[in-house]
Order: structure tokens, then sequence, then C-alpha cells
């Protein structure tokens, strides 16, 4: 049975008045927060006076704070004021924590209070923006916050790019003081993701299932990365995409990892330049990847190792750190996950004479019609090749297209001739590009009426799970493949490949039907 870390679960509380805080504050105890904080700045001025109340009705254990620069009504002076008040009330009530900016910890009139508090415990917090953050400008910034008498820092932490966690990482992990670090915007969610990993005190959810920039949502720390388990010894995987959000990878790893007992969580990871991002994340914790767009490509030369199918596609979309040496080894598994979605669909159709499936491809000399070039599309170009087809590609970049064409000796046709293609009946139609993909849902690469040439039509889109082009696909009468076919088989290829062979395949396939 795996052990509770006791890394604290806080959901910032901004409402206008008591009623709000209230009534939210039981929410978060709904979702699973374990102290909330009051942010008293964000409540309206003739609503000040409600503080008092407001800490001696917590049904939740609190963290009463009062942020200079999120003051909603007050002007700077009155905001002050108003905020050493609300400090100094909090603590003469003795509320679990009360957190304060570094500058109003070190005004001398906060000191004796400071001095004299019975059990609440201090956060002092300070922003670290307008500079990109290093281990030694944190530590220095952290050994000076302390002098303050802080029993915890917090960090509110501003960055360009997911490298620029990285220090905060290793400061996190080797600080003498409980710290907390927060950084707020969409490229920062492994912030709060890993933070139990890495020995922080608190990290922070939002209320009501939604995720902002930067902040998972409570429901999602608690159900789905349940981080609570989380210790120094689990193993970081995640999916290195721009962008990155739609995908369902955490919802189908992390409950899989349980289900298996291995120690290891599935984070989403928007990264910029993933030559940089290895550059950066070298150490060991960080045990695998999955690859999404546009990255498939430059992933191959991220490498240190490719497997020959990959390599001979071109595009990596898992990526293994061998625990032995530390070396990078890349895989496809989205070629077979694809190709036998599609293959299977086929044979449930195709039977021979005697009653008998056909043991050979039932991709093996059929025109295989492609939309898109790109990570996916070279792992359906080179697959339907190995089985055989005859492939024809349309790419929006032609010159994509005829380059990925020369290398699976196939055809490429100029974009605006996809409307129009019908050499013969009978095709099969594969779309690998992003079209129809939420939020553009409503779009589709065919029109409807050119999609009667084809037996068979494929969407490696899988948000949604029935994209515009598979509906409109078999209401013309063509057998459909949806992307969530082939998400499910390339997810459990990778989850092979990060644990070594664990591969639970009717688990996960009960996840997706589940939760797709
Ligand atoms: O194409 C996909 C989908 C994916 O990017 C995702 O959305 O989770 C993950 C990739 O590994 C895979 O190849």
């Amino acid at each position: 049975m795996a052990v509770k870390n006791n890394v604290l679960v806080c959901t910032p509380l901004e409402c206008e008045t008591l009623e709000e805080m209230m009534a939210s504050m039981e929410k978060a105890k709904e979702e699973g927060a374990d102290p909330v904080e009051l942010c008293i700045a964000s409540m309206a001025c003739s609503h000040i006076s409600d503080v008092d109340k407001l800490i001696k009705q917590r049904t939740l254990p609190a963290i009463v704070s009062f942020r200079l620069k999120s003051s909603r009504t007050l002007s700077n002076g009155g905001c002050y004021n108003t905020c050493l008040k609300v400090l100094k009330r909090a603590l003469e009530l003795d509320v679990e924590f009360v957190e304060m900016d570094y500058e109003v910890a070190s005004d001398a009139n906060m000191t004796e209070y400071l001095y004299n508090r019975s059990n609440s415990r201090i956060i002092v917090s300070s922003y670290v923006n307008g500079w990109k953050p290093s281990t030694e400008k944190l530590a220095d910034l952290i050994a000076r916050m302390q002098a303050t008498g802080a029993d915890v820092i917090k960090l509110d932490i501003c960055v360009d790019y997911i490298t620029d966690l990285a220090p905060v990482f290793t400061i996190l992990t080797h600080s003498q003081v409980q710290l907390i670090a927060m950084a707020a915007g969409s490229r920062d969610l492994i912030s709060q993701l890993l933070g139990p990993k890495f020995g922080g005190f608190l990290v922070y959810g939002s209320l009501g299932g939604k995720s902002i920039p930067g902040l998972p949502s409570l429901l999602s720390l608690r159900q789905v990365y349940k981080i609570e388990y989380m210790n120094a010894d689990t193993k970081v995987f995640g999916l290195i995409s721009n962008p990155v959000a739609h995908s369902k990878g955490p919802i189908l790893h992390n409950p899989t990892f349980r289900y298996t007992g291995y120690n290891g969580i599935y984070v989403p990871m928007l990264v910029d330049d993933i030559k940089e991002f290895f550059e950066t994340y070298t150490g060991s914790d960080f045990a695998g990847f999955s690859v999404g767009i546009p990255h498939k490509e430059a992933a191959v030369t991220c490498c240190d190792e490719v497997h020959p199918l990959a390599k001979s596609i071109g595009a990596v979309n898992t990526i293994v750190r061998r625990p032995m040496d530390g070396k990078l080894i890349g895989y496809n598994t989205d070629c077979e996950a694809s190709i036998s979605a599609i293959e299977d669909a086929l044979r449930g159709r195709q039977v021979s004479k005697n009653g008998v499936p056909h043991s050979a491809s039932p991709i093996a000399g059929r025109t295989f019609v492609l939309i898109g070039a790109g990570g996916a599309g070279r792992a359906l170009a080179f697959g339907a090749k190995l089985k055989g087809a005859r492939i024809v590609i349309f790419n929006r970049n032609y010159k994509r297209a005829k380059a990925l064409a020369k290398a699976v000796s196939g055809e490429a046709l100029p974009y605006e001739f996809l409307e129009k293609f019908c050499p013969e009946k009978g095709m099969i139609l594969a779309n690998a590009s992003a079209i129809g993909m939420e939020p553009n849902s409503h779009q589709s690469p065919v029109p409807k009426e050119a999609l009667r040439a084809y037996e068979l039509v494929f969407d490696a889109v899988y948000t949604p799970r029935n994209t515009r082009l598979l509906k409109e696909a078999a209401e013309v009468g063509a057998i459909v493949v949806s992307g969530v076919e082939m998400f499910a088989r390339q997810a459990l290829g990778q989850f092979r490949l990060f644990t070594s062979g664990l591969a639970p395949e009717d688990f996960m396939r009960k996840l997706v039907m589940e939760q797709f």
C-alpha cells in the first residue's frame, strides 16, 4: 500500500463577499483542499470588515493573505494600511497560516506581531519576475526572506519557458527551509504537479474542475495525479508537445501507473524548444516521454539511439531514458498503432471465400490516400508502405509532401486536387493533419461527397472522438476508424516501453472507453 506524503494541497479563494468566500470554502472541502487561501485583497472594500467573521467561521484550515498587488479596490496607501490591519488580526485570531509579501514582513510595524505570534505559521512570499531564475539567485533571495523570521518561503515565479523551472526544482530539492514554488503560466503546470516529488511544502489547485494557466484543478490533483502518493522516488514521464492541453495522456497513463503499482507520474509539458528541453532536464528522475506535435521529427535528433523503424520513419513519439546509462532511446509507437487499427477494421469486413479472415494485410495493393506529412503522417506512410500499399500524399506544404512521397516511393499531389481525387473506388483515406481537432471540430479536410470514393476513413485526430470527417464518412457508408483507437494502441506501446514490459491492455482499453 503506497504511503501518503504530507504535502498540502491548497486552493486560493478570491471572492468579493463573506458569503461567497464561505460557499467557495465548502466547495474546496468537497474537492479535497487541505487549506484554503483566503485572499482578502480580493474582497470588496465594503466587506473587509467581515474578515473577522470569515476567519472565525472557517470550515477548513486557512492561509490568510493580503497580496498588495491584487488589492481590488483600495488605493495604495489605504491598501497598505488595510493589509497590515488584516494580517495583524489574523495573527491575533491564531489562524493556521498568515501570508505576507516580503516587503510587509520586513516592515518594522510587523516585527512585534511576528515575534509574538503564537500558533500561526508565517509564509513570506516574493515575486520572481523580470529575471531568469538561477539556483544562486533563488538561494540568495530565500536567505534574505528567511531573515524575516518566516516559517515558510513562497516564491511566486513568472517564467517564459518550461526549462526555466529546472533551477526551481533544484532549489526545492535542496532547500533547508519549507518552500512553496508557484509558477503560474501555461508552461508552468509542472511546477505544481511535480512539487511534492521535489519536496515542496504545498501546491495549488483551482476550484471547480477548471484548470487555469499554470494551475491544475484540485479535482485533477486528487483524482488523476493522486499527488498525495508522490514521493522523491516517483519517476516523471511527460508529454512534450505544443499545444499540450488537449491530450488525454494524463488520464490514461496515471491511473495505469497506479493499477500496475508502478511509482510514476505522467504530466503535460508545454515545450517550445525540444533540444533545449533535453539539454536542461538530464536527470534520471525524468524517465520517459511521449512526443506530440510539432516535435516528433526534431525528437529524432535529440536521442542517443533510435529504433530502426523510428529512424526510417524519421519521427519519434516515445523516448525512454535507459536506466543503465541515462541514454535517450527513441521509438515510434504511432506506426504500429495506426496501421493495426486500420487493418483490424478492414479485416472485420474482409472474410475470404471459405469464411476465414485473410492472413495477408488487407492494405496490401490498395491505394492509401494520406493527408498530412508531419510526424504522424510519416508513421502512417511508412506503415502503409511496409504493408504493400500505393501511397498518395496531400499536404498543404507541397514540398514536404513530395519529400515524404519520395521516401515511401509514393506520389504527392497538390493539396487542391484532394477534393476531386478519385482514380478508383474503395480507397483508404487517412487524415494525419490537425484539421478537425478541437477547438476546430467544425472543420473537415475532405468534403462529404468526395468521401464516397473510400472504403475506409481513418482520422488520427482523437479530440473529438467522432470528428466531422468520420461522421460524414459513416453517412456515406465508409468503415470509420477513430483516432481514439490509434491513441489507445500507441499509449499501450508507450506504457510497455516506459515500464520495461507492463501492458495492462484490458485496463487501458476500459479506461479509454469510459473516459473518452
Ligand atoms: O500523437 C500522439 C498523441 C499524443 O500527442 C497525445 O496527444 O497524447 C501523444 C503522442 O505520443 C502520440 O504519438
